[in-house]
C-alpha cells in the first residue's frame, strides 16, 4: 500500500478530515524548506503539497505565481526540490508528499530519470496541472516506478469526463472547487458537496478539496463531505517574506493550528 493510500485509509479509520497545506518548494527560503516541511507536519498536515517553482504557472493566482518567482530567482530547481524531500524523509518516513508541478521541468529532466529520483528520494504522488487524462501517456515511466497520479476535477468537468478521472484516480481525487486559479475567494459549499456527492458515487478514491480554502471556517465547511481540504495561497501568502527559521515555523504553525482544530471539532 503506497503512503498515500495508507494515509487516507487511517484518516477515514479515525473518522478524521484530512489536511493538505501547499508550498512552493523553496519559498520563503531555500535553506529552511526542509525545517518547513516538517513544520507543517508538527502542525497537522496529513499529506504535504510540494510545488515545483516553474516560471509560467497558468492555473496558479499572483500569491504562488509570485511565490515561484522568489523561488526561481533563488536558483531553486528540480534537482533542489528532489533532495529536500530526500532530506526531509530522513526524520519522517510517513507523510505522504505530492508535488505539484508543470510538465516542462519533467520533461527536461527527462521522464525516466525524474520518475526514479524521485521515487528515490521518497516523493509519493505527482499533480501535473498541465496533462490532461489525454495526454497522460507521457506520464507512463512515473507511474510504473511508483509515483501515483493525481487527477484534478473541476466544476467545469463534464460527466463523461468525471467518469474517466474518477476510473482513473490514484492516491485520492483533487476537486478544485471553482473553475479559476488559485487563491481565490469565494466558495459555493452546496455546490462542491453536490460535486464531491457525484465524485463518490462514480470513484472509491479519497476525494480532497482545495482552491479558496482560506482558514478554519472556510476548511470547516468543506470538512462536512470531504476526506481532505488542501489550503494553498492563504499559507503561502503568510508565510512570505520570513527569513528565519523560527519564524518560518512559527509562522506556518500559527497559521494551521486553528485550522487544524477546526477540522478535529467538525
Ligand atoms: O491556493 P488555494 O486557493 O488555497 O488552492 C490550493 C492550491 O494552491 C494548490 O493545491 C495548487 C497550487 N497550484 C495548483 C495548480 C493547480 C491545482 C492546484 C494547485
Amino acid at each position: 500500500m503506497s503512503r498515500i493510500d495508507r494515509r487516507f485509509a487511517q484518516l477515514k479509520a479515525d473518522n478524521r478530515t484530512g489536511l493538505i497545506p501547499f508550498v512552493t518548494a523553496g519559498d520563503p527560503s531555500p535553506p529552511h524548506a526542509v525545517a518547513l516541511m516538517h513544520a507543517l507536519v508538527d502542525a497537522g498536515a496529513d499529506v504535504i503539497e510540494l510545488g515545483v517553482p516553474f516560471s509560467d504557472p497558468m492555473a496558479d493566482g499572483p500569491v504562488i505565481q509570485h511565490a515561484s518567482e522568489r523561488a526561481i530567482e533563488k536558483g531553486v530547481g528540480l534537482a533542489d526540490v528532489l533532495g529536500w524531500v530526500a532530506a526531509f524523509r530522513q526524520r519522517d518516513a510517513d507523510t505522504p508528499i505530492v508535488l505539484m508541478g508543470y510538465l516542462n521541468p519533467i520533461e527536461i529532466h527527462g521522464y525516466e530519470r525524474f520518475a526514479s529520483e524521485a521515487v528515490q528520494a521518497g516523493v509519493d504522488g505527482v499533480l501535473v496541472v498541465d496533462c490532461p487524462l489525454e495526454e497522460s501517456a507521457v506520464l507512463e515511466p512515473l507511474r510504473k516506478a511508483g509515483l501515483q497520479q493525481i487527477l484534478l476535477a473541476a466544476p467545469t468537468t463534464a460527466p463523461v469526463r468525471m467518469v474517466q478521472l474518477c476510473g482513473s484516480a490514484q492516491g485520492f481525487l483533487y476537486y478544485v472547487s471553482f473553475a479559476g486559479i488559485t487563491g481565490a475567494a469565494r466558495l459555493s459549499t452546496g455546490d462542491i458537496a453536490a460535486r464531491v456527492a457525484e465524485i463518490r458515487s462514480k470513484s472509491k478514491a479519497p476525494v480532497a478539496v482545495g482552491f479558496g480554502v482560506r482558514d478554519a471556517q472556510s476548511a470547516k465547511a468543506i470538512a462536512g463531505f470531504a476526506d481532505a481540504v488542501v489550503i494553498g495561497s492563504a499559507l503561502v501568502e503568510r508565510l512570505a517574506g520570513a527569513e528565519s527559521v523560527d519564524d518560518i515555523t512559527a509562522r506556518a504553525k500559527e497559521f494551521l493550528a486553528p485550522i487544524r482544530a477546526a477540522l478535529d471539532a467538525h
